[in-house]
């Protein structure tokens, strides 16, 4: 029990539930149980009329004997019909409780997991596959959900059946009891093994499951890169051998669900035997009567799910309990990166001076540092173009500014205040970063621009458009601003992802801008267009430019040179044009490029 001992809380918390639950489980199996002793009394009170039948033969008496025998069985039969249409009213009741608070609970366990993967820092996402988390989000959590509702209601009603049924039943014979009871062990260590079985298999056919769908997915994303390099065939083998595994794995299933039942029976049926043999015996020695039979015969079969359910409950706690590690590992796993003690909650406003001091830092599993002694200082206002060969560690750079990585030593700050002192919510507000990736979200245009401005109008996403220079192409699609895009809409060019990704960032007017690699798509007219654009914000914004293309960073005020995690060069173009370094090298061999582009 110990990993399932930290839902308790939930339990508490949702106590208007359970406790009327419990009672009502309780209540459904106390009436159900108390079918078998109506008809009881209803089979024995047979031969007690028949016999006094007999004795008023021939008289008058006889015709209203039989009515009142008539009356009695119907009492019987309504009395019956009455206590299962109580116990089912108990059972909804119960449903009604203790299956909601596992919904409940599904759903804030759900959004806590949820709160806090948003939290947590891409070094997290590094160890854990998408496809992990997913699982994590929601076969473990129905896991977790199964034991605190059906398990628990399980649990109580088997209980509550069994106690009351094996009472009743040892006061009308102990010796019939032990022997109707003796199979159940051996039901209860079958229904073990069966459950054991259903459950490794379950697991087995969704893991296939999981493999097959994100294999399907995956050829779908990338049919153009398979049709490119006709991998269709060996793609189809491949897709076909995983579809096998999972046709087998199902078929593998199906085999020990069919078995389950008839062996299930065949126990269930042995206890039936053993009391009609026993107990006629017993009938006939006078120990006990023709309707405890038949009400032996009831309890057994009530007993029966009951005890088979707690090898699937026994089952289902174990695989909760397995799914309750999972979570936790998550949940418990604290926020790189967060707001701490040495956060000051003062500071809500910035200007965007930008200062990094001796600024070092590794990837874990990596030899050498991504930066190494990053020293750099950007007024508020200015304009930053950081420029090196790939992987010289540009992106690093940036990504320290909204915090998405800290330095191993060395400070970043902005307005002199250490960015850790920042609260986080506050550093992000006054950030505008595009990615070097872009993201759309399977929504409208209009909706993908104002993602970090949720209460911009049509207008102010209009204008981000045109300062992306987006707003000629979207007023060309059919629906404007509302048309759809990604998944289920229209597939934007490059280009026009890029420039909708910049508007996202343009429309929150950050104080600071940062542009990673974010006009590799658009070509040098409209990367020009944009830049201009950009040039006229000058005095409210400070702007971060990371490029290959060195026509985009002439203007800036200060331009770093980085090569292999460390800053080679510093200084404005003019200067860095003068050294003859590196930045002069790859501005001749862009020239270059670009004549060879233009004569061809
Ligand atoms: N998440 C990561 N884990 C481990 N190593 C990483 C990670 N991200 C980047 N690196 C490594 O750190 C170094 C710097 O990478 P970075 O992405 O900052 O370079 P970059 O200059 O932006 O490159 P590019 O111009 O190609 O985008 C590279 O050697 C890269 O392989």
């Amino acid at each position: 029990m110990g990993p399932l001992s930290t839902l308790n809380h939930y339990f508490w918390k949702y106590k208007y539930l359970f406790i009327p639950g419990l009672l009502f489980t309780m209540m459904s199996a106390g009436f159900q149980i108390a079918v078998p002793m109506v008809v009881r009394q209803a089979i024995d009170s047979i031969p007690r009329f028949v016999r006094l039948y007999n004795v008023f033969e021939h008289g008058t008496l006889q015709s209203s004997l039989y009515v009142y025998f008539f009356s009695g069985m119907l009492i019987f039969a309504l009395a019956i019909v009455a206590l299962t249409v109580i116990s089912g009213i108990f059972k909804f009741l119960m449903r009604q409780t203790v299956v909601v608070a596992s919904r409940h609970i599904e759903y804030d366990l759900r959004n806590e997991l949820y709160d806090h993967l948003q939290k947590l820092s891409p070094a997290f996402y590094q160890q854990y596959s998408t496809g992990d988390v997913i699982t994590r989000s929601t076969d473990d959590i129905e896991k977790v959900r199964r034991y605190i509702g059906p398990a628990i209601m399980y649990v109580t009603r088997s209980l509550m059946m069994v106690l009351i049924a094996v009472s009743v039943m040892f006061v009308i014979s102990p010796r019939l009891t032990l022997y109707a009871l003796a199979p159940m062990p051996l039901l209860a260590v079958a229904v073990f093994f069966m459950a054991h079985m259903v459950h490794t298999r379950s697991d087995r056919l969704q893991q296939q499951y999981s493999t097959l769908t994100s294999r399907i997915q995956e050829a779908l994303a990338g049919m153009r890169v398979l049709k490119a390099y006709t991998r269709e065939p060996s793609e189809s083998k491949a897709l076909n051998e995983e579809s096998e595994t999972y046709k087998w794995r199902n078929l593998d299933l199906a085999l020990v669900e069919a078995a389950w039942r008839p062996a299930f029976l065949l126990i269930v049926g042995m206890s039936t035997i053993i009391v009609v043999w026993m107990g006629g015996q017993m009938v006939m020695d006078g120990a006990i009567t023709i309707g405890n039979i038949a009400e032996y015969i009831i309890y057994v079969n009530l007993m029966t799910w009951p005890v088979a359910s707690l090898g699937f409950v026994i089952t289902m706690i174990q695989r909760a309990s397995a799914s309750v590690i999972r979570l936790n590992k998550i949940l418990d796993t604290e926020p790189a990166i967060a707001d701490s003690d040495q956060t000051n909650p003062s500071i809500s406003d910035l200007k965007g001076e930008v200062t990094f001091r001796n600024v070092s830092f590794q990837y874990e599993d990596e030899e050498v540092p991504a930066l190494d002694r990053i020293h750099f200082e950007l007024p508020a206002n200015g304009t930053l173009a950081v420029v090196g060969r790939t992987g010289a560690g540009k992106t690093t750079l940036v990504e320290m500014i909204p915090r998405f990585l800290d330095p191993d030593s060395g400070t970043v700050e902005i307005d002199g205040h250490d960015v850790r002192s920042i609260p986080l919510d506050t550093l992000r507000e006054h950030i505008g970063y595009v990615p070097q990736d872009v993201f759309l979200f399977s929504d409208t245009v209009a909706n993908n621009i104002a993602f970090g401005a949720l209460d911009a109008d049509r207008s102010a996403i209009e204008e981000a458009a045109r300062e992306a220079d987006l707003l000629g192409n979207v007023q060309d699609f059919s629906d404007g601003f509302d048309t759809y895009v990604g998944e289920r809409g229209i597939t934007l060019s490059g280009g026009q992802k890029q420039r909708t990704s910049i508007a996202r960032a343009l429309i929150r007017n950050p104080r600071i801008l940062i542009f990673d690699d974010a006009l590799s798509a658009v070509d040098t007219r409209t990367e020009q267009r944009i830049l201009k654009r950009l040039r006229k914000r000058k005095g409210n914004q400070t702007l971060i430019i990371v490029t290959h293309r060195m026509s985009a960073v002439k203007d800036a005020d200060l331009i770093l040179v980085m090569d292999e995690g460390r800053i080679v060069q510093k200084g404005t173009h003019k200067e860095l044009i003068d050294q003859d370094g590196l930045y002069a090298t790859l501005c001749r061999k862009q020239e270059l490029a670009q004549e060879i582009e233009s004569m061809g």
